[in-house]
Order: structure tokens, then C-alpha cells, then sequence
């Protein structure tokens, strides 16, 4: 079979399939990644094959993670969610044989490469961290959960405009606060995020275990998910012309829609294949509830209110997601030149710019996606927790002749429209642009 060239993935041998569909969904992705992944139906760690089905209960981060990623390639996912060096020595128990085939991922984890050497500096630095910065995150994203329900209240009784307008940023800021809790074990503070019409699962699967593992490549659904109308990947087949300038244009309306989509591609696809909603779906009607249950307002206007809030949540959540970290010209794009050393950490911190206006306030950080970097390495601690590691990551990154690179907001923004507008890849690696 002759694959087009431009389907030849920097970062595994195989082109997607999930690519090849026409409606492009979390679950959908999970059901190709189990064709694609050479996992013969079992869980794959490097090149060994595991039976984890008695363990899927007894998982202390939670069942999901495990029945979830049955049938697939989990090293990375592996590797990035635990710290201690527990969870390594016990999937011996649970070894049935080796792969026949090899892997289809290209990035690796060399005990000596940088991410292992970070880590083990990561997981020797973390006793010695003050827990209060913990805390500091609960307080801040309860305060903020609070206030996004106490102003739905008095936008729903005065009806003013610029409390709708601030119970949905207050709204955006609990979910993203929201997103600081669901790549850990299971906790009540995950469920905040389906306040706006998303869902913890699946964005456990398209956030972190698609974008966080494979961010810029064919692999990331946080790529994929916005195309035709938003696209970043540098090339002609996937990016027509039209589509790029077109998309300068419906780029507000694609921002305020993303939730609503989120939720009715969810709907369409639990109609027709397989379904994917789940109890905790229902919480984000506790919303136009408190409204209606605290208002003299008609259930119709609270419905229509509680959808402007959506979409005001939905648009300032894109404006700080998409502009975050991830797409500008100089940062890694599936398609561009790649370095040399395949390290997975590596190439995390060649498709990451930081946002450098965010480190003087944990508020900002946990509201905007801050310390972009550190949190992809080690999802599973506590943005509060991250700052204390910069010594240490900055120590590894020198040692490996890598860099951590930092932009603005406005900077961010610029980036990433010229990202939407390019289409020729780069031809050094960004280690050496
Ligand atoms: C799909 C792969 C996996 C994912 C995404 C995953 C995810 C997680 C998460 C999120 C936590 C909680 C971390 C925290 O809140 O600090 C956790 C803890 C844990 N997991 Fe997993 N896990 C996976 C596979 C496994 C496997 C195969 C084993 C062992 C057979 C395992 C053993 C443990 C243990 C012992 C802990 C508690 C101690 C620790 O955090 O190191 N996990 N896991």
C-alpha cells in the first residue's frame, strides 16, 4: 500500500486511522487507537504485553484509566502519571508475554534521556515541597466555583448583562481551575468541570490521554478536533487555502460554539455507535436549576440566559486554551523538522511556549493554563506545586541542550494566527532554529 506522504507521522509509524473518519470523536479515537496500536487486545507497556483486568478496580488513580485503555500502547501514559517507582514493580505480576510486533510510537524514555532524568530529580525534589501551595489551589478554585454559582444567581434576579458576561468568565475559570484535578485519581473537584456541558471522561481521553501524550502530532485530538474550521498543522492537504483565510472569520464563532459542540457531537455519537453519557452529564444543569430555583425568571429565560453564559464561558475558554502554549510558527507542528533525540519529554518542550505573564500568581496559573510545560511532564501534580520545580527543570534542560521558551499573551495570540495561516513546515528542529 503507498501512504501520501504527507501522512507520514514524525512520531509513529502509523498514520491514525481515527483521521480517516468523518465525525472525529474522544471515544472514536480510543476505538482506532486499539486497531492502531499493535496491543493484540491486552495493555502494552514498551514492548511487553500485560493482562491489567483483575488490577481495573484496585487502580488507586481510579477504574477509568485502566478500562479505558485496554487493547492499547499506554507507556507514555504510564510513565507521565505516576512519580513513585511502586506502580513499575508491580505490573511484573501482570506480564503475559512480548509483542510480536514493534511498537508503533517512535518517542522514547531512555533511563539516562532527559525526561527519566527529570523525573527521578522530580520525585526526589517533592518531599521537601511546602503542601500549603496545595491548598492554596483548593481555596482558590472553591472560591471560584462559589462565585460562578452566586453570580448565575444575581445575574438570573437583576438580569444585567455584565453579571452574564461575569458569571460565564467565572464560569471558564472553574472549569479550566477544574482541569488542575482531573488527570489525578478520582475526586469530587473533576466533576466541577462538567459545569459548561463538558465532560471529565471524555476529556480525559482527548486532553490527557491524546494532547498531553502526542501534543502537535496527527495524534492529538486537541488538533484534530477543530478541523476543517481551525487547523494548525502545516500542510497544504489538511489546510486548504480558503480554509485558511476563512478561518480568521469564523474563528469567534467557532470559540463561543466549542462547548455547545462538545456536548451535541457527544449526543450524535451515544445516538449512532456507542453511548457515552454518563450521570455526572447532568451537572451541568445546575445551572439554569439555581437560576430558576432563585428567580422569578420563566424556565424559557433561564434556559436562554444559562446558553449566553455557556457561550461567553466557551469563548473565553478558547481565547486562553488555544492561545496558551501550543501554536506558533516556531513551535512544533506535525510535519516540521524534528530533533534528533526522540525523548518524549524533549519533544513536550519543543511543541510548548510558556506563558511567561502568568508565574507571579497561582491564581493565574490555575485559571490559565500556566507552567504549560512542567504540568505536560508531570500531569498529576498540583499546579501550585509546579514553581518549586523550575531549579531543577531548568538544570535538566541545560543538560540536555534543550530550552523553555516564553511568550506573552499577545504574543500568544499573533502566534497562533500566523500558525492558522502557515503551511510550509520548518525545516531546522526548533532546538536549532
Ligand atoms: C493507562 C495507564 C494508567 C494511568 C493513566 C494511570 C493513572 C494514574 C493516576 C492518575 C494515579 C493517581 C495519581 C495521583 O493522583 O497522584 C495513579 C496512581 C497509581 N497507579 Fe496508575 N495509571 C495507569 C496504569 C497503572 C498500572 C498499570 C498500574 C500497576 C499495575 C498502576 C498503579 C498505580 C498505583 C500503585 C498508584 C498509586 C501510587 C502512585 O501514584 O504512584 N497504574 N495512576
Amino acid at each position: 500500500m503507498v501512504i501520501e506522504d504527507w501522512k507520514n507521522c514524525c512520531i509513529s509509524k502509523k498514520f491514525p486511522s481515527y483521521r480517516n473518519s468523518r465525525v472525529i470523536t474522544a471515544f472514536g479515537w480510543l476505538v482506532s487507537k486499539r486497531e492502531d496500536d499493535e496491543a493484540e487486545g491486552l495493555w502494552r507497556i514498551r514492548d511487553t504485553l500485560y493482562d491489567f483486568t483483575n488490577f481495573i478496580d484496585k487502580h488507586p488513580g481510579g477504574s477509568f484509566w485502566l478500562k479505558e485503555t485496554k487493547g492499547t500502547d499506554i507507556t507514555e501514559l504510564f510513565e507521565a502519571h505516576h512519580l513513585s517507582n511502586m506502580p513499575a514493580s508491580l505490573i511484573e505480576s501482570y506480564k503475559v508475554r512480548d509483542a510480536i510486533n514493534e511498537r508503533i510510537y517512535t518517542l522514547t524514555m531512555h533511563e539516562n534521556g532527559f525526561y527519566k532524568t527529570l523525573k527521578r530529580r522530580v520525585r526526589d525534589k517533592l518531599p521537601t515541597i511546602d503542601v500549603k501551595r496545595k491548598s492554596n489551589s483548593d481555596n482558590i478554585h472553591l472560591a471560584l466555583l462559589l462565585s460562578t454559582f452566586l453570580t448565575v444567581v444575581f445575574t438570573a434576579r437583576w438580569n444585567s448583562l455584565l453579571l452574564l458576561v461575569l458569571a460565564g468568565t467565572l464560569l471558564c475559570w472553574t472549569v479550566i481551575a477544574a482541569h488542575n484535578y482531573f488527570h489525578r485519581r478520582d475526586n469530587w473537584r473533576m466533576y466541577t468541570f462538567n459545569l459548561a456541558m463538558l465532560n471529565v471522561c471524555g476529556w480525559r481521553i482527548s486532553h490527557a490521554m491524546s494532547h498531553h501524550m502526542y501534543p502537535n502530532s496527527y495524534w492529538d485530538l486537541e488538533l484534530s478536533m477543530f478541523e476543517p474550521f481551525l487547523c494548525w498543522i502545516p500542510n497544504e492537504h489538511v489546510k486548504t487555502l480558503t480554509l485558511r483565510y476563512i478561518s480568521f472569520l469564523i474563528e469567534p464563532l467557532v470559540y463561543a460554539m466549542t462547548f455547545l459542540l462538545d456536548i451535541l457531537t457527544r449526543i450524535f455519537y451515544s445516538i449512532r455507535c456507542t453511548n457515552i453519557m454518563y450521570w455526572h452529564d447532568l451537572l451541568t444543569f445546575t445551572i439554569p436549576l439555581s437560576m430558576y430555583l432563585c428567580s422569578d425568571l420563566t424556565l424559557f429565560m433561564c434556559l436562554r440566559q444559562w446558553l449566553f453564559i455557556i457561550m461567553v464561558a466557551s469563548f473565553a475558554f478558547c481565547v486562553i486554551g488555544l492561545n496558551a502554549a501550543h501554536h506558533d510558527p516556531k513551535i512544533y507542528h506535525e510535519g516540521d523538522a524534528i530533533r534528533d533525540d526522540r525523548d518524549w519529554g524533549l519533544f513536550q518542550v519543543d511543541t510548548i511556549i510558556d506563558r511567561v505573564d502568568l508565574k507571579s500568581s497561582q491564581f493565574l496559573v490555575l485559571t490559565h493554563f500556566g507552567d504549560h510545560c512542567l504540568h505536560h511532564l508531570f500531569p498529576t501534580l498540583d499546579h501550585g506545586i509546579l514553581p518549586e520545580l523550575y531549579p531543577i527543570f531548568y538544570e535538566t534542560l541545560d543538560e540536555f541542550k534543550a530550552q523553555l521558551r516564553e511568550y506573552n499573551h499577545f504574543q500568544h495570540i499573533l502566534g497562533q494566527h500566523r500558525q492558522l495561516l502557515r503551511v510550509k513546515s520548518n525545516l531546522k528542529p526548533p532546538g536549532l532554529m
